[in-house]
């Protein structure tokens, strides 16, 4: 195998010349029309607008470089290297042999920049500037086929060509070429520095990164995957800080600003490695049934009762959430929500928008000194008791386990003493199926008469018929509704509910945890780890994979395996281990009920049929190998 290579904005991220008109005209009074037209000309070049001759001439002639220019070049592009050939710098050597640079650019700057991934001159075809006597630029040597029109081909064409299959990887015209003449087997667009449609157009593949060259013909690379062969799915508009971060990491990122229903997401699951949802995507086993490469699943929230856990865990997909990234935002809004009705605020409101003057301390109160019942004292509830209490409530609270009651705040035995005692009752608890109608008509006649019900948990918990008998018939005093049984896909569809239009009843589209701070941290917080398990394996935090927070790889390769939780996986592994002689650097295994994981670090040189035979032990999941 030959493989060709271009420099300029392939082997480095820049354009050469470009770079160094930069430096050449740093002091030039037309500095910035100047610069405008190089680049203009490189661009008429590279999409073959412009023929290559009469390019070089003219950006030449503009830029008029000298000796010390060119070494302050060559500084600068050794820093501007792609990231892709830098981290794969095992495949330049290992196969050092195989690799011809071809450019059009200047042997001057090229020569001591490709050395760094120890190409030899002797790899390198390019041209030659010509000085002066006091070192400046006059020209270029015209007997060299690349400082021509065609000259990559007429470079080629002068060759003996071996008779080994041929791949030119660049980024313009003039590296298509080759392949058009019929002297190379296909032509990569590479694209991870610049995207010329039209070029792509031409080629045969277009490369985000040199790894997946080096993935397609299975060759040396630094990543076991290439990762811009990881699509990413984000649904449900969440912040766009979590788009730009998997798009750092080299993924492919789509970003949908609503839910999709069930038939939509089981037309896109298919190819989706990373889905990211919020509380309306329903994850259930139908639509889980089509992921075939997913990997991880990222819920930007709370909730993941959305989610088919259970079917999840069985097929090796990581779950996380952001369990406490808007935690704030939700008891922000409880506590000015619990002002409000106290205070009868949404009637006067809505008569004072109509023209209609509501003045009058009737059945208004303050919350200094009333009751409040938190049902559900997790992280929202906890925080929620510590922030009432500091507006002078008294705090009660029921939990189905064992809760540290935080200031003076004081357990409940149980729910129905608390609907006693509670002024206000906020529910707080987690979306798990037996919370369903937890707060129906029986329960609402077991709370005072004229006390207040919000609720900021999830939409089955409260019998909302119930919650409006009860409104209607002034049972309850007032209420505040966040979620709902049924809720829009978007906000485009139409919203309808039996709360609506009832006095002293706060109605909100589902907006608990939607403020800036909250999104931009769970934007923040959910990618970073899904990244960290891709890349380590990490599985801390994860709801449902057993959670094992790992060291970095040292020197070793990562095998992660995945299996159905039965006795006798872990001694099997270790005898294949074993088998292969292996050398182990490092084991760690976690289970839960339903799977267990195990990871070994193993030293890098072992016998490849050691992963076909893990991936075969019965029981197997999942299984991957990191490096
Ligand atoms: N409205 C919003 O935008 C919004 C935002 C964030 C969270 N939420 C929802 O708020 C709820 C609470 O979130 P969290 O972070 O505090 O969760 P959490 O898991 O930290 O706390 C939930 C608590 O409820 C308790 N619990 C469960 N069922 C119970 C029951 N029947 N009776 C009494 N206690 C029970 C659990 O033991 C736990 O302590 C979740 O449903 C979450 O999805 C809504
Ligand atoms: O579970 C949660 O965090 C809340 O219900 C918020 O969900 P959302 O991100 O869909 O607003």
């Amino acid at each position: 195998m030959l493989v060709i290579i271009d420099f300029d904005s392939t082997f480095t991220r820049v354009e050469g010349l470009d770079l160094l008109a930069e430096i050449a005209l740093q002091e030039h009074p037309a500095r910035e029309e100047r610069l405008q037209l190089v680049r203009r000309i490189t661009e008429l070049g590279m999409n073959g607008e412009l023929s290559f001759s009469a390019s070089l001439k003219e950006r030449l002639s503009l830029i008029r470089p000298h000796r010390r220019h060119i070494e302050r070049l060559v500084e600068r592009l050794k820093e501007e290297i792609s990231p892709s050939f830098r981290r794969n710098e095992r495949f330049f050597q290992e196969y050092a042999a195989n690799i011809r640079i071809i450019s059009s650019g200047f042997r001057e700057f090229i020569e001591p920049v490709v050395a760094m991934l120890g190409i030899a001159p002797e790899q390198v075809f390019a041209n030659r500037f010509l000085f002066d006597s006091e070192g400046y630029v006059i020209g270029y040597d015209e007997s060299i086929p690349l400082a021509h029109d065609q000259g990559k081909v007429k470079l080629l064409q002068s060759w003996q060509l071996p008779d080994e299959e041929i791949y030119v990887i660049g980024d313009g015209y003039t590296d298509y070429e080759i392949k058009a003449a019929g002297l190379a087997n296909a032509f990569y667009a590479f694209a991870e520095n610049v995207h010329r449609q039209k070029v792509f157009s031409y080629a045969d593949a277009v490369l985000p990164s040199l790894d997946e060259f080096l993935y397609r013909h299975k060759l040396p690379m630094r990543f076991s995957y290439p990762k811009n062969r990881i699509k990413v799915l984000l649904l449900e508009g969440v912040h766009p800080v979590a788009v730009k971060i998997f798009q750092e990491e080299g993924y492919q990122v789509e970003h949908l600003t609503t839910a999709l229903d069930e038939e939509e997401l089981k037309q896109r699951i298919g190819e989706v490695s990373i889905l990211g949802i919020r509380s309306k995507t329903q994850l259930t086993d139908r639509v889980l049934a089509h992921a075939k490469r997913l990997i991880a699943v990222g819920a930007f929230c709370i909730g993941t009762n959305q989610i088919d856990l259970d079917y999840c865990t069985k097929r090796g997909i990581a779950v996380f959430n952001a369990p406490y990234s808007n935690t704030r935002s939700v008891v922000e809004l409880a506590i000015g929500e619990m002002i409000m009705l106290m205070r009868g605020i949404p009637d006067k409101n809505k008569a004072a928008h109509a023209g209609r003057w509501m003045k009058s301390a009737k059945n208004s109160h303050e919350i200094r000194g009333k009751k409040l019942g938190i049902v559900g004292y997790g992280n929202i509830g906890a925080q929620l008791s510590v922030l009432a209490e500091a507006l002078g409530m008294e705090v009660y609270f029921f939990d189905i386990v064992d809760k540290l009651p935080l200031g003076n705040s004081k357990a409940c035995s149980s729910l129905d003493e608390l609907l006693a005692i509670a002024d206000v009752v906020s529910l707080h608890v987690d979306g798990r199926p037996e919370n369903r109608n937890m707060i129906d008509a029986a329960a609402i006649a077991k709370m005072k008469d004229g006390a207040i019900l919000l609720n900021l948990s999830r939409g089955f918990v409260v019998d909302v018929n119930a919650l409006a008998d009860a409104i209607r018939s002034g049972k309850l005093r007032g209420a505040a509704v966040d979620v709902f049984p049924e809720e829009p896909k978007s906000n485009e569809e139409p919203f309808e509910s039996v709360l609506q239009g009832l006095p002293n009843v706060i109605l909100t589209p589902h907006i608990g945890g939607s403020t800036q701070e909250a999104q931009e941290n769970i934007g923040n917080f959910v990618p970073a780890k899904i990244i960290d398990y891709i890349n380590r394996g990490t599985t801390y935090g994860s709801v449902n994979l057993p959670n094992l927070q790992l060291p970095a790889q040292q020197q070793a390769h990562r095998l992660l395996h995945i299996h159905h939780n039965v006795p006798g996986i872990l001694a099997q592994i270790n005898s294949l281990l074993a088998k292969h002689e292996a050398n182990i650097l490092g084991q760690y295994l976690k289970t839960n009920e339903q799977i267990g994981y195990v990871i070994t670090d193993i030293d890098k040189d072992y016998n490849q049929a050691l992963i076909n035979e893990l991936k075969s032990i019965p029981q197997t999941i999942r299984f991957r190998v990191l490096y």
